[in-house]
């Protein structure tokens, strides 16, 4: 690192298409050696906000700084790689060509044979683009993505298509770039890997901030705990549902599963039934169901 300006500073960045405000007042600032999930329902900005970040899209108000300058300067210096969801490979040429072409492009490029060792598609380095199947043409997209040292590397979500030791490696790769000081975003669908891989989680809705910080964090804003018990015999489920604070209820065959805002009132409460839960677990949410919670929450407050 050459400068002590942010990795990423969105001040007030706004972007709308039509009616839709895609991005909408968002300020957000990326430290460097963060790596950070950028989660959110269908349609929350993710990839407006990441094509914002990469200068594909202008915003409508506010600004957009890679590195203290504009993402372009910051693109054209090699600062940046990126891996897009949409990202069209080149047809006809081979694995090879491509990760060469993709170096030679770079400012501080890597060796292509040690970019494709890396990516793990040294195998297929002879195989033309368009033959790939739709993880390998992910890992290529990732090839890309690292053809030479860059300070950050953005993520659209990379794994989907990848199955699960592909996965595996790809965020094993992806971790020695984030200890090497490199700063990651990636946006994805997938919670668990946020949970796994992001030392900060960002929940993104109808383009603006919901939830900034770390994956613990985000489950302790989400409030609710998760109980679970067996019951014996017919299951009377009316004052089960009437217990206090509780958020949800799935009771099927002997296991009732709920979720409370004040656990040990519901415990209580439950005790106070008469009944006797065996097998009882009370647990934090996970991050799935944080974010569910969260965004639920967030749109009975918006309706
Ligand atoms: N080019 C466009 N023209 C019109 N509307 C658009 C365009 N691109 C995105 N939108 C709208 O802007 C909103 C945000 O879209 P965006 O693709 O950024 O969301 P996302 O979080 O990446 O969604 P997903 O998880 O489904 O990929 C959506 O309502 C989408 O329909």
């Amino acid at each position: 690192m050459t400068t002590t300006a942010p990795v990423v500073a969105f001040d007030q960045v706004s972007k709308a298409y039509g009616e839709v405000r895609a991005v909408d007042g968002l300020t957000l600032t990326l430290r460097p050696g963060e790596t950070v999930a950028l989660l959110g329902p269908n349609g929350a900005g993710k990839s407006t906000t990441l094509d914002l970040l990469l200068g594909l899209k202008q915003p409508d108000g506010g600004s957009v700084r890679l590195f203290g300058t504009t993402p372009r300067e910051a693109i054209v210096a090699g600062r940046v790689g990126a891996m897009l969801q949409s990202g069209g490979l080149m047809d006809e040429v081979t694995v090879a060509e491509l990760v060469r072409l993709a170096c030679a492009l770079h400012p501080k490029p890597y060796k292509p044979n040690d970019v494709l060792a890396r990516a793990g598609v040294a195998q297929i380095a002879d195989r033309k683009v368009n033959k790939l199947s739709g993880g390998q043409a992910q890992r290529v997209r990732f090839a890309l993505a690292t053809a030479g040292d860059s300070d950050l590397i953005v993520l659209d979500e990379p794994t989907t298509g990848m199955d699960v030791t592909t996965r595996q490696a790809f965020w094993a790769t992806m971790r020695e770039q984030a200890d090497q000081g490199r700063t990651v975003l990636f946006a994805t669908h997938y919670l668990e890997e946020a949970d796994a891989i992001a030392d900060r989680v960002l929940v993104l809705h109808r383009g603006r901030l919901l939830a900034d910080g770390t994956a613990a964090e985000i489950k302790a804003k989400a409030g609710a705990r998760r109980i679970a018990f067996d019951l014996d015999g017919v299951i009377d489920e009316a004052p089960l549902r009437e217990l206090p604070f509780l958020t949800s209820i799935d009771i099927s065959a002997q296991t009732v599963r709920i979720q409370s805002t004040d656990a040990d009132a519901t415990v209580h409460a439950l005790y106070g039934l008469g009944l006797y839960p065996r097998n009882l677990e009370v647990a934090g949410l996970g991050l799935e169901q944080a974010f569910v919670a969260i965004t639920a929450a967030e749109e009975a407050k918006q309706s």
